[in-house]
């Protein structure tokens, strides 16, 4: 009899399995010395619930909507490059499980499968996350093809204009399509559901790419191609730039700083995205949970605030409504559930989070997920 999966370590070790090394690690690790990575992770943990009795929890609430759409639960997906290398079609099958759940999915640029192949294969809208390239042409293009597969949101990734270095991605030789080597080769074959499912993918490398970019394999690194085309002068007029081509909700990612917070409210985006990037950009930024408090203070209810960054429960995401998140994205857990299953296995993911939090409200006396206030943690 096989152990069953109660949890999401239980997905991360079943991908580490079948999951080719370097896609694995390219995923799981971060950057420098991780130090920030781990931060977000202790910073959950340092957090301890008031528990309640005797309230009457039997009827609980966990939708809500997240930009004026309902969803069933205050969840999305996080945009994750490189998707469809964890497992063949990964964005199609990452796009159709939250469709399935009533949550959203955001498509990174990075991804594997194009704007067009998910769009085509997934009838609700997803949203789309865009880098800003130093050629804002192939920008504008990217923007047009997301409002022509009628995106439900635009999210602008500002955290990652120039690549916080990651060891394990140099180390692991990453590239993409993979490059023919012999311990390339032998990691592949000895993980058979992996490579099955590459076989039977619509897309091997960068989808939305194609024709605009050369030899994104023939560079050493992957982190020396992005220095080429990602901008770093990037700044608040591109903001309106992009206000200005893009007319639907626009969401800002990487927020940490409460100043920053204010400029982007100020700069009416319908959102922000408090992230550190996972722990794969600025090593000793805080964990994303330590600022998060400040960061709504400081926007009040200008803009909708979005939390990222470790959650890998139902606890966490509990955690991130307490201190003041509307809504959770999650990364890593999203591509452990990918990796180890497919589509199944992300389905898996989303409904384990869903019953942690349900359980978590019940527990803590709370019956909707929209009335979760700080009174929930305990203070010594
Ligand atoms: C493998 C991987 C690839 C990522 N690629 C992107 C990306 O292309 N665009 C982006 O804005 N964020 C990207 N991120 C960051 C996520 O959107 C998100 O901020 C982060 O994963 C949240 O932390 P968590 O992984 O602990 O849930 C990536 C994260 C991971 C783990
Ligand atoms: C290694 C190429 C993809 C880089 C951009 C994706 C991303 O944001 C990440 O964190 O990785």
């Amino acid at each position: 009899m096989t152990t069953p999966i109660t949890n999401v370590a239980d997905l991360r070790e079943l991908a580490k399995r079948r999951v080719p090394r370097a896609f694995f690690e390219y995923a799981d690790r971060g950057s420098y010395d991780e130090i920030t990575l781990k931060a977000n992770r202790a910073a959950f943990e340092r957090i301890a619930l008031r528990q309640r009795v005797m309230c009457d929890v039997d009827n609980r609430s966990l939708a809500t909507d997240i930009l004026g759409e309902p969803v069933s639960m205050p969840l999305a997906i996080a945009p994750t490059g490189l998707t469809g290398l964890q497992h063949g079609a990964g964005e199609i099958l990452g796009a159709r499980a939250a469709a399935k759940a009533g949550i959203p999915f955001c498509l990174s640029t990075m991804s594997i499968c194009s704007i067009e192949q998910v769009r085509a294969a997934v009838d609700t809208p997803f949203w789309f996350q865009v880098y800003v390239m130093r050629d804002r042409g192939f920008t504008r293009d990217l923007i047009q093809r997301a409002k022509a597969a009628e995106c439900s949101a635009l999210m602008l990734t500002a955290d990652l204009t120039v690549q916080g270095q990651r060891h394990r991605e140099i180390k692991n030789g990453l590239s993409v399509p993979p490059k023919i080597t012999l311990r390339n080769i032998l990691d592949m074959a000895s993980k058979p559901r992996w490579a099955w499912s590459m076989l039977r993918a619509p897309s091997r490398s960068f989808g939305n790419l194609q024709g605009r970019v050369e030899n994104t394999d023939s560079l050493s690194t992957l982190a020396q191609w992005i220095a080429k085309q990602f901008d770093p002068r990037l700044n608040w007029r591109d903001l309106e730039w992009i206000r200005a081509i893009w007319p639907g909700k626009l969401i800002i990612k990487g927020i940490l700083d409460p100043h920053d917070a204010r400029l982007a409210a100020d700069h009416g985006v319908d959102a922000i995205v408090v992230s550190n990037h996972g722990g794969r950009q600025l090593d000793s930024a805080p964990a994303t949970i330590d600022v998060l408090p400040s960061i709504v203070q400081a926007v009040g209810d200008r803009t909708q605030v979005l939390f990222d960054g470790g959650i890998l429960s139902g606890q966490d995401l509990f955690k991130a409504l307490a201190c003041g998140a509307h809504a959770g994205l999650i990364g890593k857990a999203f591509l452990y559930g990918l990796g180890a299953m497919g589509e199944a296995g992300v389905t898996q993911t989303i409904e384990l989070i869903r019953r942690e939090l349900s359980v978590t409200m019940a527990l803590t006396g709370q019956t909707d997920v929209r009335r979760i206030t700080n009174d929930v943690i305990w203070r010594a």
